[in-house]
């Protein structure tokens, strides 16, 4: 699951990118490449079409997709709500983005529009880099949405023995581990949120992937007395960055990850493929410090 970064550019070349989807006004993404391509000396523009602020519907936002690529996008970063609808709109997509059925990177590679996935790149980057050989014997997920998708795939690939997943809607959770039992031959079952004492107490680890821990969404996903210092606990909400379940896991003694990790890994795989570079992980997280601080959001540091 290695992002193969287009051909190195051209020296000169001019990027401009964008990010696609709702509400997307507080996103670091555009700050995170435009610092990267700052540091590099890239002439580098990347814009937010926020379809909330501009009342366009989901089926509107990815109807810019092509027309993106014809006016001289290099690529474009697709949100929430359009991953999936984004599908629809690519002539071609990667391994990864055609087995999860969603995309949130599409390249422009001369006539074709390509859909890429690295929100699963992502997140297993941050994890292997936040959670440095943990074990992985059993991991439990909760939130089988877009992220969740996404995260069970990169769970899967680094190894996991055995996914649980558990959502609010159980029809969701049965059928996202269908699916990834199916395309990877790994063990992935669905639980019910009521089994989740169960299933955490024989887990190594767990991780949020519901919205529940953003400011309209405050609590935890589940009761945090549930954790022990054994567990590990990754919370990929990254608005604020410190969860109420990130609190309550650290108090309990857990190495704990926030949703930094997958931030910044996405935004890193996405500029190799927009540039054909290859951002440095560790400036790239000190540019997301730094603007969580400058931007005076919440409990900034993880
Ligand atoms: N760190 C990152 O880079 C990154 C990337 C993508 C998404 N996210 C974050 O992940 C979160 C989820 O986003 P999404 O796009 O998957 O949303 P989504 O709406 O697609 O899916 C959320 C899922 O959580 C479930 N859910 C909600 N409350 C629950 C609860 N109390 N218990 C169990 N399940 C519950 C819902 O039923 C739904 O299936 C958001 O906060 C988003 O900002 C972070
Ligand atoms: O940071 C954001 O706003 C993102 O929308 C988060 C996540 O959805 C990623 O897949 C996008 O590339 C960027």
């Amino acid at each position: 699951m290695t992002i193969q970064p287009s051909p190195v550019p051209v020296a000169g070349t001019r990027f401009v990118c964008g990010l696609i989807g709702s509400g997307i006004g507080e996103s670091l993404t555009p700050a995170m490449h435009e610092a990267e391509a700052d540091r590099r000396g890239m002439p580098y523009v990347y814009r937010r079409t926020d379809l909330t602020a501009l009342g366009l519907s989901p089926e509107e936002g990815v109807g810019l997709i092509r027309p993106a690529g014809l006016l001289g996008f290099s690529g474009l970063n697709i949100t929430h709500p359009c991953k999936r609808l984004a599908v629809e709109h690519v002539d071609e997509l990667s391994a990864e983005a055609a087995t999860i059925g969603a995309i949130n990177t599409v390249v422009f590679d001369g006539g074709r529009v390509v859909g890429h996935n690295t929100d699963v790149t992502g997140f297993a980057h941050g994890f292997a880099r936040d959670m440095p050989e943990v074990a992985l014997g059993q991991v439990v997920q909760v939130g089988a949405g877009g992220a969740g998708a996404a995260v069970a795939h990169a769970l899967v690939s680094l190894g996991a023995g055995r996914l649980v997943v558990a959502d609010l809607d159980p029809g969701r959770a049965a059928a996202l581990a269908t699916s990834v039992a199916g395309a990877t031959g790994a063990e992935v079952v669905s639980a019910g949120l009521g089994d989740l004492p169960a299933q955490l107490s024989r887990a190594d680890g767990v991780v949020n992937c519901t919205p529940v821990g953003m400011a309209q969404h405050p609590g935890t996903p589940f009761d945090p007395d549930l954790l022990d210092p054994r567990h590990w606990v990754v919370d990929v909400v990254y608005r604020p960055l410190v969860t109420e379940l990130v609190r309550a896991a650290r108090a309990r003694g857990c190495r704990v990850a926030t949703g930094a990790g997958m931030a910044i890994g996405q935004a890193v795989d996405s500029f190799a493929l927009f540039t054909g570079v290859r951002a440095d992980p560790d400036a790239v997280a000190a540019d997301f410090a730094r603007l969580v601080d400058t931007e005076g959001r919440q409990d900034a540091h993880a």
